[in-house]
């Protein structure tokens, strides 16, 4: 169940309300328009089972990007097929094998327990009995919602609403799955938890899945590849590895040593902290080994470490205007 997308335009047209009362009663008069060009020219292609990023700044054009597969929104131009269907035409079956689920927003029914809306969507979806009998242990196992199933949905803390909010969008089974924020506000052990079940959803029922998040755990965790968008356009489109190359191509060497030497590191790397015996440097790529195995000769090692930058720096730099990603 492929997703495939080509030279999407997305513009939204705005009115600009000018300052102050004088201003606003002009705007009743003469209203003026702008042309907010979200998304610009997008292409890419997801074949089937696989897990992909959606990265980007606020504002990047993730969101409107991802309702227009969803289907909530027209897209201004270009072609988007999911699973062969046209999103906007809002196909009973097209509806039917995908899920969208927002972090920010809620799919539950506030004031009754998480089960009535499961048996909502149950009718919604026509889930025959037995599938969904299935269907519903297979996830309450997964995601511990034995507890959960019958209390309030309102005295649900965030992290069990969103677990349920997952359930709910999983009942019937999609086979694309367009997660926007899923981790959004929860703390890092349900994070983790979350980010474990949409792994191993994946895995075991080949689920096609798009996913935004700010949080690069997520990220690391699930996908190799990644597509980077920014001013509505897609920067980058490959591995997350070879990101991580292009933009630093360096590692970090933590070496725990006896006592630091009164040297200069120059030939070692670029020094980036020497404090109780710890030395920690920015070595190129290619010197790693070289470099690593002259600390063993020279000095007293009582530890070594050779790290990845952190994933956050990577984004940082593949979010700037002038990042050299493609
Ligand atoms: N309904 C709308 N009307 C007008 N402008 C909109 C609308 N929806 C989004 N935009 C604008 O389109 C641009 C892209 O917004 P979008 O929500 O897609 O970004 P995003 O990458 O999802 O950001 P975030 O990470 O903050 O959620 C922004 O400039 C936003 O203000």
């Amino acid at each position: 169940m492929s997703i495939q997308v080509e030279h999407l335009y997305k513009q939204f047209r705005v009115h600009v309300r000018q300052a102050g009362w004088t201003g606003a009663v002009r705007s009743l008069f003469k209203r003026e328009i702008r042309t907010v060009e979200a998304v610009r020219d997008i292409s890419f292609t997801i074949p089937s089972g696989e897990i992909v990023a959606f990265l980007g700044p606020n504002g990047a054009g993730k969101t409107t990007t991802i309702k227009m597969l969803a289907g909530l929104l027209y897209p201004s131009s270009g072609s988007i097929q999911v699973a062969g269907y046209v999103p906007f035409e809002q196909k009973a079956e097209f509806k039917k094998i995908m899920s969208l689920v927002m972090g920010q927003k809620s799919q539950l029914i506030w004031d009754i327990p998480p089960m009535e809306t499961f048996l909502v969507n149950k009718a919604i979806y026509e889930i025959e009995d037995r599938a969904f009998r299935q269907t519903l242990d297979e996830l309450v196992e997964l995601l511990e919602l034995e507890e959960l199933l019958t209390k309030p949905t309102r005295s649900l803390s965030l992290g069990q609403r969103m677990k349920c909010e997952l359930a709910a969008a999983l009942l019937h089974r999609p086979k694309v799955l367009f997660l926007d924020e899923p981790t959004i506000g929860l703390d890092v052990h349900t994070q983790e938890k979350v980010r474990r079940f949409i792994g191993q959803y994946n895995r075991e029922h080949r689920t096609t899945v798009l996913l935004t998040s700010h949080y690069m755990g997520d990220v690391t965790a699930l996908c190799d590849r990644v597509l980077i968008i920014n001013h509505g356009k897609l920067l980058y489109d490959g591995e997350l590895d070879m990101l991580t190359e292009k933009l630093t191509p360096y590692k970090l060497l933590e070496v725990q040593l006896s006592s630091i030497p009164d040297i200069s590191w120059d030939a070692y790397g670029e020094l980036v902290d020497a404090k109780e015996g710890k030395v920690t440097l920015r070595v190129p790529r290619e010197r790693i080994h070289e470099v690593s195995s002259r600390f063993l000769q020279l000095f007293d090692v009582r530890d070594l470490n050779i790290e990845d930058p952190p994933m956050e720096e990577v984004i940082t730099l593949a979010f700037q205007e002038d990042a050299h990603v493609s």
